[in-house]
């Protein structure tokens, strides 16, 4: 009934239906054919045919018309018997039921449509009859006895397709302009920076800030400007959520704004909590915060799991007199480590809470392991253990709204979500719980900077600077094609991804057996410390191929990367932006090469091209240029097999 269709969106995949009207075509041209050979038998059989004959046969059809199963047997048989043909049934019909177009054909009915019975020879006004009496067949029959009209049709309409509609926030964002070099603003432009917090950019080489920067520091110092109890007018501050390609300087554009604005704070408590997924990204980040908090009277405190737990107890509070005092204003975590904290109440207080930073924001979404968010966001309502000094600003959890409630103005939580790859399903967002949020997102700029329409699902920006590459290839000459990369094309330092840390170090034996090549690995294989100490021998130009899992795909800056190589394809298409964004940072140049079978092909160059990649290009590698390191490679080979044999023992 169409009063009552309700056409669901179906996500942007290719539209269900069309394969089922696909499908449905194919069907029925396939009926035509067979339909139309039978008609062409049954008209070279009735040329054949004395009149009477044909006279005796037809009147025959109109008696068993509506003929039951064994009698049609019985005439089959009889026909046979007289060692005649049986009529191919082409012509109209006068009554009978529609069956559906396979049925038609089985009973050597014509499939109905117009030009398969015309080019069978059926005249005219028998093709008007059919038309109508087919057409008349088309309503059920209790209609006809009954009389009442029916409300819209029972054909099979295609379902209509519905665009995704997108809450306002994520529809209309506040748009970043992608070209990092073209967009560059003064530091001292920025309305709200302490001067001495700008002398030290200055000092660590920021002379300009990046679009992301200009635009999303201001944003934060806005909603602070009076000061961290309420935001503009009196009212909470809007959440805000931002994305921009990888290398684009999201770090640095929560880190200014959180220093300039605790850093007038006269007691020590946590107001701002850095969440990020791995440990070298948190130390990463941990690294920028205090490089900025240096001269400040705040202090920055990283659970990560790189001391011990009691070590980071020790660390997050003392008692002084008989108040249990914090020692840190800004801390950077990760989920794990917070949860534990808060679950094993070791000091840590974030009743003062008011900066909670979430980078990597569609990854922390998708991996909310031990419910991390709800913990932390529970933690930050006051237990009303202590009577604390600050209970006239602590926050209750959110009740009934009453005068008493509203009186006192409470400590605002405001949640900064950071990604290269922030998801738009607002399903997904609505986890966060955000409030207002305000979107700074990238997708939408076109190149002459005005916004453009809403983007598909999962479309992202990729470094300006970046070329893609991707290289045809079989699973043996693989290692064969990185030597070369490394040795004869020069291209190190290079950041090999593959898609297990299995397949990594096995890629490192070899690379290692075969000599010359200062490689390294990196993947969960290695304690912290070693992982740290190859990040650290990796930024300093001492290895020319870093063999890693995704472990440092996300966030992981290292300057200088001049070749990214995906030695296996990434599955995923967030995989894929992750790792090949470890190079082309900052607004600087860099290579991205994809090592492909040839069944991976098509997907793969179909998901890249889909997820917004300004255009990947053929790279091929011949057979020739390879020559001349097959002898060392097939004894490297053979070593690795005893070499791996060895460790298993081991
Ligand atoms: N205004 C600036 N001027 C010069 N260099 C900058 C500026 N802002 C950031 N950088 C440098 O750019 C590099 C990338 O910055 P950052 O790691 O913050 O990027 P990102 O957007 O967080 O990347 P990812 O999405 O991969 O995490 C860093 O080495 C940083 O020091």
């Amino acid at each position: 009934m169409s009063l009552f269709l309700v056409n669901r969106y179906l996500g942007e995949d290719d539209d269900k239906s069309d394969t089922k009207e696909s499908r449905s075509q194919a069907l029925l041209l396939k009926l035509q054919q067979k339909a139309k050979e039978r008609q062409r038998e049954s008209l070279t059989e009735h040329r054949q045919d004395p009149p009477e004959e044909h006279a005796k046969k037809k009147t025959l059809k109109k008696k068993n018309k509506s003929g039951d199963q064994h009698l049609q047997h019985d005439k089959k048989r009889k026909l046979e018997c007289d060692n005649l043909e049986e009529p191919v049934k082409v012509k109209k019909k006068k009554k009978g039921v529609t069956g559906n177009a396979e049925d038609k054909v089985k009973k050597n009915v014509p499939v109905t449509s117009t030009e398969g019975l015309k080019n069978s020879g059926v005249s005219g006004e028998d093709l008007q009859e059919q038309q109508e009496v087919e057409s008349k067949d088309d309503i059920p029959k209790q209609t006809l006895d009954t009389g009442f009209t029916v409300l819209g049709g029972f054909d099979n309409k295609p379902v209509q397709k519905v665009h995704r509609v997108l809450p306002q926030w994520l529809a209309q964002p506040d748009v970043i302009h992608k070209d990092i070099k073209g967009h560059l603003v003064p530091v001292c432009k920025i309305a709200g920076l302490a001067p001495k917090f700008i002398n030290k950019l200055h000092h660590n080489g920021i002379d300009h800030f990046f679009p992301v920067q200009a635009e999303v520091i201001p944003a934060v110092l806005e909603s602070a400007q009076q000061g961290l109890l309420i935001g503009p007018g009196g009212y909470k501050p809007r959440d805000i959520c931002v994305s921009a390609p990888t290398g684009s300087g999201k770090t640095l554009a929560f880190v200014i704004p959180v220093i300039q604005v605790l850093m007038q704070r006269v007691i020590c408590e946590v107001r701002a909590l850095a969440v990020l997924p791995t440990k070298e990204l948190a130390q990463q980040v941990f690294k920028v915060f205090s490089t900025y908090a240096e001269g400040t009277p705040l202090r920055v405190l990283m659970l990560a799991g790189q001391k011990s737990f009691a070590a980071e107890q020790a660390s997050l509070s003392e008692y002084r007199g008989s108040r249990r005092r914090s020692l840190a204003d800004i801390i950077v975590a990760t989920p794990g480590r917070l949860v534990d904290h808060i679950h094993k109440k070791s000091g840590l207080n974030l009743e003062q809470l008011r900066f909670l930073i979430i980078d990597e924001a569609d990854r922390m979404i998708d991996s909310m392991h031990q419910a991390w968010l709800s913990q932390v966001v529970k933690a930050t309502y006051s237990s009303g253990s202590e009577p604390e000094a600050w209970s006239i600003f602590s926050r209750s959890e959110p009740a009934c709204i009453t005068a008493a409630s509203l009186s006192p103005p409470r400590m605002p939580l405001q949640k900064l979500l950071f990604s290269a790859t922030l998801t738009q399903n607002p399903e997904k967002l609505q986890q966060l719980d955000l409030h207002q949020p305000r979107l700074f997102s990238s997708n939408h700029c076109q190149a002459d900077g005005t916004v453009a329409a809403a983007q598909k699902a999962d479309c992202f920006d990729f470094p300006q600077g970046l070329t893609e590459f991707y290289v045809p290839c079989t699973l043996s000459r693989k290692p064969l094609l990185i030597l070369h990369f490394v040795l004869r094309l020069k291209l190190s330092p290079i950041l090999c991804f593959t898609n297990s840390r299995e397949a990594a170090h096995r890629l490192y034996l070899l690379v290692q057996l075969f000599g010359g090549v200062q490689a390294a690995e990196f993947s969960s294989r290695l304690s912290p410390a070693e992982r740290k100490q190859t990040l650290k021998d990796f930024q300093q130009g001492k290895i020319q191929l870093l063999i890693s899992t995704d472990a440092t795909a996300r966030g992981i800056d290292v300057s200088g990367v001049k070749c990214v190589v995906n030695y296996d394809a990434p599955q995923y298409v967030r995989t894929y932006i992750h790792r090949v964004g470890r190079t082309a940072r900052a607004g600087k140049s860099g290579l991205a090469f994809t090592f492909l079978l040839g069944v991976q092909e098509k997907k793969f160059l179909k998901m890249v091209m889909d997820a917004g990649s300004p255009g990947i290009q053929k790279q091929i590698v011949k057979s020739e240029s390879l020559k001349g390191m097959e002898g060392r490679y097939e004894r490297a080979l053979q070593e690795l097999a005893q070499a791996i044999k060895d460790e298993k023992t081991k």
